[in-house]
């Protein structure tokens, strides 16, 4: 292995060559809670000639991201992914490797996403939400029985495109481009799954052909539409038609602090983050909420809503100020419940770390079970069954980290208060505006099971097997007076 073994840790059984690629199959999340009970709850793994470290519980994940953080800064690289950029050079922000660069993309990424500026980002996710749920509403009177995937991956690369650069995807759910988007990035998406390509660890596989040319394949259809988002900002600009936006912004000012590369990082990063993360976690917990225990959680969450906002009306009001405290802790235990990133993006140590007698040198890569920190019986009640109430009472400040749904630590998910406000607002609204119910048809139905709802096990994300429920409307003639307010407050966008 690249790192030799490390003493006094345990270390799964391997074969040579492989490792123990065999051992933890497609569901590294699942094996390794399981090997975690038998090997301990920090082990090493060999994935071919590479030497992984796996943390499997919320005690160990809270130990090494959180009070070793300085040391676990850069991120790993992998020999598809590097394929992947090895002519645009460069890489989302959440893939590069600590350096002086991402330091300063980061930044300028972060200050973008941060509390203060996603205020000023709520009329675009009063548009994009209030387009999905109307297409769904009028899609409905057509066939109430719908996949909803579609829907939310617009919503949430929509916003993205419009905080980049200024754009949005005006078709509807079968847009061409929407759909190119969403392919490539999956594609993208599978390759930088750890359990996806063996090619990433055993050499010898890269001489067989498909690897390099797949990867190859995807990243040059996506230079193609990014090139294209680009072309169209720059157009706007010429005619003083753009919008401000994070590129237009670096591009207008002459004493930008970024480099062409550093933007560039910028904006694929915008385009990647979201789009199957937040759907991801939208759709199945939609799914969920038309089972039998959803239609339970579904009526709480109606009358806490209603009894969040007396005054005012909570379609509008639940975009300005999370009142319902019932909703803030329904989006936590969502992001725990399905850890739709069930192993996080992978680190690497920049120091070396001590972890209860064994000293892990730098350089080496580190792998958040995250689905097994947020399922720990441990630390979980009941871990296993989604609580909707589970973290109410708890202060957002003050208590420390809750869940690891969007990893922990230094390099900890930079969208975190945008995509907080726009699952609130998504799921606030979705139960105002519909009852969602089972499908009469059970082959149509979804599987609720965190780990076999998904039809890429080895992807980095979650994408969930298709499936239909049924939207109905609670009450058509107000969801029609809620749509065409927000549509004529967000025309001007
Ligand atoms: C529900 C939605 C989302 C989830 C569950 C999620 C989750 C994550 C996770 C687990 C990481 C890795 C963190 C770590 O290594 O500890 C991450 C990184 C990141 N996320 Fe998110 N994310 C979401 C939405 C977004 C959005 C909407 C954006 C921006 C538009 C975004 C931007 C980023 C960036 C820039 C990073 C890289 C941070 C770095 O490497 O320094 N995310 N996200």
């Amino acid at each position: 292995t690249d790192i030799p073994k490390i003493e006094n840790l345990p270390e799964l059984p391997g074969v040579p060559m492989f490792g123990s690629l065999f051992l933890l199959g497609k569901h590294h999340a699942r094996n390794c809670a399981r090997l975690a009970k038998e090997y301990g709850d920090v082990f090493q793994v060999r994935l071919g000639n590479r030497r992984f470290i796996y943390a499997n519980s919320f005690e160990a994940v809270k130990e090494i991201w959180i009070r070793n953080q300085s040391a676990l800064m850069s991120r790993p690289k992998l020999w598809t992914f590097d394929v992947v950029s090895e002519t645009q050079g460069v890489y989302t922000l959440g893939t590069s490797p600590w350096s002086e660069s991402l330091k300063k993309a980061r930044k300028a990424a972060a200050t973008a996403l941060n509390r203060q500026a996603v205020q000023t980002y709520l009329p675009f996710i009063d548009l994009e939400c209030t387009t999905s749920i109307n297409e769904l509403f009028q899609n409905g009177k057509k066939s109430y029985d719908i996949d909803p995937n579609g829907y939310f991956q617009r919503f949430s690369l929509n916003i993205s495109l419009t905080l980049n650069y200024g754009i949005r995807i005006q078709g509807t759910v079968h847009d061409q481009m929407l759909n190119e988007v969403v392919a490539v990035e999956r594609e993208l998406g599978n390759i930088r799954g750890i359990a996806h390509g063996w090619q990433d660890y055993v050499p010898l596989l890269r001489l067989l052909p498909g690897y390099k040319a797949n990867a190859i394949k995807f990243r040059a259809r996506r230079d193609e539409y990014l090139l294209d988002f680009y072309e169209q900002l720059k157009e706007r600009m010429a005619k003083g038609t753009d919008h401000p936006c994070i590129a237009g912004n670096v591009l207008k000012d002459p004493e930008a602090q970024l480099t062409d590369n550093e933007l560039k990082s910028i904006c694929l990063t915008m385009v990647a983050a979201g789009l199957d993360t937040l759907p991801g976690n939208i759709n199945m917990t939609i799914a969920y909420l038309s089972s039998e225990h959803g239609q339970e959680i579904q009526e709480r969450m109606y009358d806490e809503i209603i009894k969040s906002y007396p005054d005012e009306d909570p379609w509008d009001a639940c975009l300005y100020e999370e009142k319902s405290e019932f909703v803030v802790s329904f989006v936590k235990e969502v992001l725990r419940y399905w850890s739709t990133l069930n192993l996080s993006f992978n680190r690497q140590s920049t120091k070396d770390i001590t972890y209860k007698g064994a000293l892990i040198p730098a350089g080496t890569p580190f792998l958040m079970n995250m689905w097994a920190a947020n399922h720990d019986p441990e630390h979980f009640k009941d871990p296993m069954r989604f609580i909707p109430d589970r973290f109410m009472g708890l202060s957002t400040v003050g208590e420390g980290t809750q869940h690891f749904g969007y990893g922990a630590g230094t390099r900890m998910c930079a969208g975190v208060h945008l995509a907080n406000r726009e699952l609130y607002v998504v799921f606030t609204r979705l139960v105002l505006a519909f009852r969602i119910l089972e499908t009469t048809n059970p082959k149509k139905r979804p599987i609720l099971d965190t780990i076999e709802c998904n039809s890429v096990p080895t992807s980095m994300v979650t994408q969930p097997k298709p499936f239909q429920v049924r939207f109905v409307p609670r009450d058509s003639s107000r969801l029609e007076g809620w749509v065409n307010s927000s549509m004529e407050k967000t025309a001007h966008l």
